[in-house]
């Protein structure tokens, strides 16, 4: 499959990519009125191996976990914003490197996210709660997947040891965006990646109430693009 429309044309995707629809779902990627441009920025710790991940109390996501990041404000770059929102909700500053581009727009709204996420494992500051995001830290490991256990560490100690070396809670994947799981793992292996996700209301079985569901993903490892 080509990369969806709405993602920079001018990029080179290393096979394989990840891509996939929901069953009842048989339309091709939506039309996008309009897109706005957001940061994510996530934060771990290789040698104590622990991921900063923040609690959305209110708005947008609300209920969920996630890196931390928003809208970029007119005026500032893509790097400024990431180190503000950060700053904002965390309360702490970071060395940020941009890993990748996520678009994700849901069926019915005016417009699309283009999301610029950002890697960092060097990090000043004590995380510190703020009005939107309650920050704290989790155990680094990847969401289960046969792919993912053939990346993992494979000398068997050496993954013991990693593992009984904090008593953190598991990243919480639950509780998080639905698309996480699919670039997650490109993001921990320091790999480039970008990506669209469309999303349609459909009824939760468990509560009956109509949620957000993925319909459609596409994601794909950056190997280079036509400026770099
Ligand atoms: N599908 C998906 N997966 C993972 N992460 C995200 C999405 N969609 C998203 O929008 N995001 C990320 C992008 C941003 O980091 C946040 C959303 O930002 P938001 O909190 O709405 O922006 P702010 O500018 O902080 O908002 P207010 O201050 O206006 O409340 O989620």
């Amino acid at each position: 499959m080509s990369i969806p429309p709405g993602l920079p044309p001018n990029t080179m995707t290393a096979l394989p990519s990840i891509s996939g629809r929901h069953p009842d779902y048989k339309d091709d990627w939506m039309d996008i009125p309009r897109t706005k441009l957001y940061t994510n920025v996530f934060v771990w710790d290789e040698i104590e191996r622990k991921i900063l991940l923040g609690y959305k109390k209110r708005g947008f996501g609300m209920g969920l976990y996630n890196g931390f990041g928003g809208k970029v404000e007119s005026g500032e770059t893509v790097s400024e914003a990431a180190l503000r929102e950060l700053k904002e909700e965390s309360g702490i500053s970071a060395n940020i490197v941009h890993c990748g581009t996520l678009l994700f727009f849901a069926k019915g709204e005016s417009c699309a996210h283009l999301v610029e996420v950002f890697r960092a494992t060097s990090f000043a500051g004590d995380p510190t709660e703020s009005e939107e995001m309650r920050p704290d830290w989790y155990a680094l490991s990847l969401p289960d997947s046969d792919e993912n256990s053939r990346t993992r560490k494979q000398d068997p100690f050496e993954e013991a040891a990693a593992i009984m070396s904090n008593d953190l809670p598991s990243i919480p994947f639950d509780h998080m965006w639905p698309d996480v799981p699919l670039w997650f793992p490109l993001m921990l292996s320091e790999k480039r990646f970008i990506g669209r996700v469309d999303f349609a209301k459909f009824k939760d079985d468990a509560t009956g109430t109509l949620k957000d569901a993925m319909v459609k993903w596409w994601i794909g490892t950056i190997t280079a693009t036509s400026d770099s």
